[in-house]
């Protein structure tokens, strides 16, 4: 059973430790749930890592991850509660928009007419009404990623993880998916984490911040705080205040 303190809690890293030859990574936090949460850290701060250690890809050798006070260990990356979008090759090439968005209903596209419908509500809503024919190489990076979006949608994960998924898009795109990824999260009320080397990120789209430098979460604010500090050199150099 879960305790009262592991429900209030979206997702939680205790004594999290995971050991590469070159260096070790120690994580440890608690993030309630609805909230949108910025990772952000420079090259090699172990962003990425952490982020396949909540999906399951890397097995810590040490610690716990909780997601909704469930214990994750043991549990395949399909078997968690968590959506993942990247940087980019989200998409099958060779599948419509449609049916890259249905593998998040049934991996076997084995879709009911309702399944049908709500893939193409997902595209109505991420502004891709009538693309579901299109084959990915068609479309802009923009249309891409909001096609991958329409399939974190349809599976309703309460976990969503961002690794820099505005990186390949030019400035106008990168606002206009910043609204959008504040209007569905205003719907859906899931909790997002998101990387993010772009302080306007951090600024306009994130409530909290998580800071990594050299393997350690050194800093979890709220945003306002965040860039309020001018106590740690990192974080001045991510803001721009060298
Ligand atoms: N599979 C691995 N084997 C050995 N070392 C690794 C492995 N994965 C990551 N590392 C090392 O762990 C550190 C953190 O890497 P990570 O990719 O998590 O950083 P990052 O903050 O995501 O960087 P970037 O912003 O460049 O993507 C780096 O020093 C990296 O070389």
């Amino acid at each position: 059973m879960n305790s009262p303190a592991s429900v209030s809690t979206a997702l939680s890293l205790q004594d999290v430790e995971v050991r590469f030859e070159t260096m070790t990574l120690a994580f440890d936090c608690a993030i309630p749930p609805g909230q949108i949460v910025a990772v952000v850290g420079a090259s090699g701060s172990g962003k990425s890592t952490l982020f396949n250690v909540i999906a399951g890809f890397e097995e810590p050798e040490q610690g716990a991850v909780h997601i909704l006070g469930k214990d994750m260990a043991g549990r395949l990356p399909a078997e968690r509660p968590v959506s993942v979008i990247f940087q980019e090759h989200n998409l099958f090439a060779h599948l419509d928009a449609a049916t890259n968005v249905g593998l998040g209903i049934n991996p076997a596209l084995h879709l009911s007419a309702v399944d049908r419908a709500k893939v193409a509500d997902a595209l109505k809503r991420v502004g891709l009404d009538g693309f579901g024919g299109r084959l990915p190489p068609t479309l802009s990076g923009g249309e891409r990623q909001r096609v991958a979006l329409a399939r974190a949608l349809v599976r309703h994960r309460p976990l969503l993880l961002l690794d820099e998924p505005f990186a390949a898009l030019d400035p106008g795109m990168r606002a206009e998916m910043r609204e959008l990824l504040r209007d569905l999260h205003d719907e859906e009320g899931n909790t997002i984490l998101m990387i993010t080397h772009h302080p306007d990120d951090v600024r306009l789209l994130a409530d909290k911040v998580l800071f990594l430098d050299r393997g350690r979460i050194i800093a979890h604010d709220p945003v306002d705080r965040f860039v309020e500090r001018r106590d740690i050199t990192a974080i001045n150099r991510f803001l721009g205040r060298e």
